[in-house]
């Protein structure tokens, strides 16, 4: 809990300041890059002596010799009254030419490091990086609490479109952001003289005029013994000084050389502080080692995504956290409601429960789980819990198990509602949890767990039904799930079908709209709200990507219900209120894996939208089960097409209630399990959409398969290779 509120607080506070960090440090991670390409060999084992020679007969007027960390030498000469820096090949000691820092203009460096401001501004970087330090640290821990631990680190990412690059980029970048901040802290603390690199003294040292003329270079003890490889930094003599000396720094320290004796003078090594700041400098800047700059730069260029989609994230959880009206104080409640939530649309439900509650003049008091207490006037407690990782709580509720368990049970009767997603291994896993804490404890059931799908409206209709019988008196739940904005979608073509039981369907194909329409990929899900039922849209599986130009569902007419007859009523022409929903669980990565595609009935839709999309003739292989090939064969031509044309290797096809139509589709995975195994071998994944009971037969074939390789479904599902969208 303070994890998150850290770094929700930080984030939002020190993070336009990060921005500007972020942005100029990409940047600056460029300049590495351009100075390896320019660095020339140095062989390994040449006398620091002979490049000074060498460099000494190209550059004359030489007074200064830099190794940059690239591998670059740089000479500063004074020649003809004009100083001047350029680069020689330590091969030959030959010009290659001038040397310029960096193309970047120093304003560029000095935002960075100061954002312009001298003393001021170097204090605000530090502060800044320490910021994001905390930042990259409470972000790694509220990483591993909603993916399950480092386990579930590499799994699938869940969520929002700003919840996933939050945390894609967050797993890949929070360790070398981590480093840049503390080594840009450990600069600065060296800047302010926090820390102290080096003696403040120098040896008093000068040379002793012999009356011959300076020794050469290779009569200098010092330079004799150096690699030129070592070199950082070399201060050749001035000629009109006859007590200057030869002055060289290394990684390993400096010394000092008498000019006509050529005896070391003096020798310093280097303290543990300046090796450290050496590596800081390596870490932060990339100089010298151009594949980690080329990773800074891609983490200085994700703080820009880290803040936007940080925000975003932050200001959905606002939005979809309500303002309870009329909360009762815990004390005088008789009505309890307690909410584990981590993206807050179960606080939406709540806050339905809450006030239907009220209207029934009860005393309501809503609050999050981690507030756990019962007191003695509570009669009924509601507990409405979400998953997250591995069957974990949401981060505030970590402790509420423990919580729960120290208070002992009272006459209050409690009800558990579960939110969560079917496409995880552990569904609802945390309120299987309270669940089973609350009754093993001695806690009175008011009714039985109920586990809510992917935040489904008519799901919690039906559990609100369920507690209006419970309770004796009709609960008036209006839950309104917060759409996003409509388009209006006209209807383009229909292909009908009339079903085998007398449940006819349709493939309704709608134009795309002149409004954005959110991007979607077959497998999304296309919200439609049927006239007259504003708030509760129906979800359909979608047949068509944006890609492919237009929006296409399969929908089957069920009797008794509101939006089937309607979407089969429609004409062409017609328009009808629609929004996207990602369903992000039920996508297909890219990859060129195989893939096994099993559906039933109107589930072949998404699976169909897969196969139309797969240009690149991935091997696809579709089991699809219906009743009657005259009656409900819905995409039957175009598979067949698809099958021509490369997109699907492979149909196998099962008519349930044609004699020798091959049984149910669950049949034709066991006929085919051998091949289905050495596809699993290979790595393949495996989609499956359509009914429950379908699902579960398909399930139990695919699980007798995976057994004899010695893993489970349970094991397909963690590695992101089984997913299914059931209906
Ligand atoms: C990263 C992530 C992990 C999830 N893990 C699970 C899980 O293990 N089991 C489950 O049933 N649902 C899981 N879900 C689904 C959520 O529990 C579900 O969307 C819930 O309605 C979210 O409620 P909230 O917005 O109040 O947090 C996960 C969702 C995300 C984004």
């Amino acid at each position: 809990m303070i994890w998150r509120f850290v770094h929700r607080w930080l984030g939002l506070v020190a993070g336009t300041l990060a921005l500007v960090l972020g942005i100029t440090g990409t940047m600056l991670a460029l300049d590495p890059l351009r100075n390896a390409v320019q660095a020339a060999p140095t062989e390994s084992d040449l006398p620091l002596a002979t490049l000074v020679e060498r460099i000494k007969g190209t550059v004359p007027g030489a007074e200064e010799i830099r190794h940059l960390p690239s591998g670059i030498f740089v000479v500063y000469a004074f020649e003809d009254g004009q100083a001047q820096a350029v680069r020689v090949d330590p091969a030959d000691g030959k010009i290659l030419g001038d040397y310029q820092a960096s193309l970047l203009p120093r304003w560029v460096k000095n935002l960075h490091r100061t954002f312009l401001m001298d003393d001021p501004g170097r204090i605000t970087a530090a502060m800044v990086a320490l910021a994001m330090l905390v930042l990259s640290v409470s972000g790694l821990l509220l990483l591993l609490r909603r993916m399950g631990g480092w386990r579930g680190l590499a799994g699938p990412v869940r969520g929002t479109l700003p919840q996933r690059l939050h945390v894609l980029s967050g797993r890949v970048i929070v360790l070398i952001l981590a480093l840049s901040s503390a080594t840009a802290l450990y600069m600065s603390a060296s800047t302010f003289e926090l820390i102290t690199l080096s003696p403040d003294t120098e040896p008093e040292v000068s040379s002793q005029a012999t009356g011959q003329p300076p020794l050469p270079p290779d009569q200098i003890e010092l330079l004799r013994s150096l690699r030129a490889q070592d070199l950082e930094r070399l201060n050749l003599p001035t000629p009109d000084d006859p007590q200057d000396t030869w002055r060289v720094v290394t990684a390993q320290g400096q010394g000092w050389a008498d000019q006509y004796r050529g005896q070391t003078l003096a020798w310093e090594a280097s303290t543990q502080a300046q090796r450290l700041y050496d590596w800081a400098l390596l870490l932060h800047t990339g100089e010298g080692a151009w594949l980690w700059a080329v990773f800074l730069c891609l983490s200085a260029a994700s703080i820009p995504l880290f803040w936007y989609t940080g925000l975003l994230m932050w200001w959905q959880a606002r939005r979809s956290r309500p303002r309870l009206k009329g909360n009762s104080p815990l004390t005088q409640a008789d009505s309890l409601i307690f909410v584990a939530s981590e993206g807050g649309s179960t606080w939406g439900f709540a806050q339905a429960l809450h006030d239907a509650l009220k209207a029934m003049g009860r005393q309501v008091h809503t609050t999050s789980l981690e507030n756990w207490r019962v007191p003695p006037a509570a009669r009924h407690v509601y507990i409405l819990a979400a998953t997250y990782g591995e069957g974990q709580p949401p981060a505030h509720a970590q402790k509420a198990l423990k919580r729960i368990a120290s208070q002992p049970p009272t006459d209050a009767q409690v009800a558990v509602l579960g939110f969560g997603d079917r496409q995880f291994p552990d569904f609802c896993g945390f309120a299987n949890a309270l669940e089973h804490s609350l009754r093993e404890r001695g806690w009175q059931p008011l009714m039985a767990l109920e586990r809510i799908h992917q935040q489904s409206p008519q799901e919690f209709a039906r559990w609100g039904r369920a507690l209006s019988d419970v309770l004796g008196q009709p609960v008036p739940l209006a839950y309104q799930p917060r759409l996003p904005r409509m388009a209006s979608l006209t209807l383009l073509s229909r292909q009908d079908f009339p079903g085998a039981a007398g449940q006819p369907a349709v493939i309704l194909r709608f134009a795309l709209p002149d409004q954005p329409l959110a991007r979607f990929a077959a497998g999304d899900l296309l919200g439609i709200l049927p006239p007259g039922e504003q708030s509760v849209p129906r979800y359909y599986s979608l047949a068509s990507g944006k890609q492919d130009g237009f929006v296409e569902i399969c929908v089957r007419h069920t009797s008794g219900g509101v939006c089937s007859p309607y979407l089969h009523s429609l004409h062409i022409g017609d328009t009808t209120q629609a929004f996207i929903r990602p369903n992000p669980g039920f996508t297909l990565t890219g990859s060129r894996r195989p893939v096994v595609l099993i559906g039933a009935g109107t589930g072949v839709a998404p699976l169909a939208g897969f196969i139309r999309d797969n240009t690149r003739h991935r091997p696809m292989y579709l089991y699809y089960g219906t009743r009657d090939c005259k009656r409900d064969f819905y995409f039957g031509k175009e598979l067949k097409d698809w099958q021509t044309q490369g997109h699907l290797r492979e149909l196998h096809t099962t008519f349930s209630r044609m004699p020798d139509g091959g049984g149910y589709v669950q049949n034709a995975v066991q006929r085919d399990a051998q091949q289905i195994r050495t596809l699993l071998e290979k790595g393949a994944l495996v989609r499956v959409c359509g009914s429950r009971p379908m699902a579960q037969a398909v399930k139990q074939e695919l699980d007798t398969i995976l057994m004899d390789m010695g893993k489970s479904l349970a094991w397909l599902k963690e590695n992101g290779r089984y997913a299914e969208d059931l209906f």
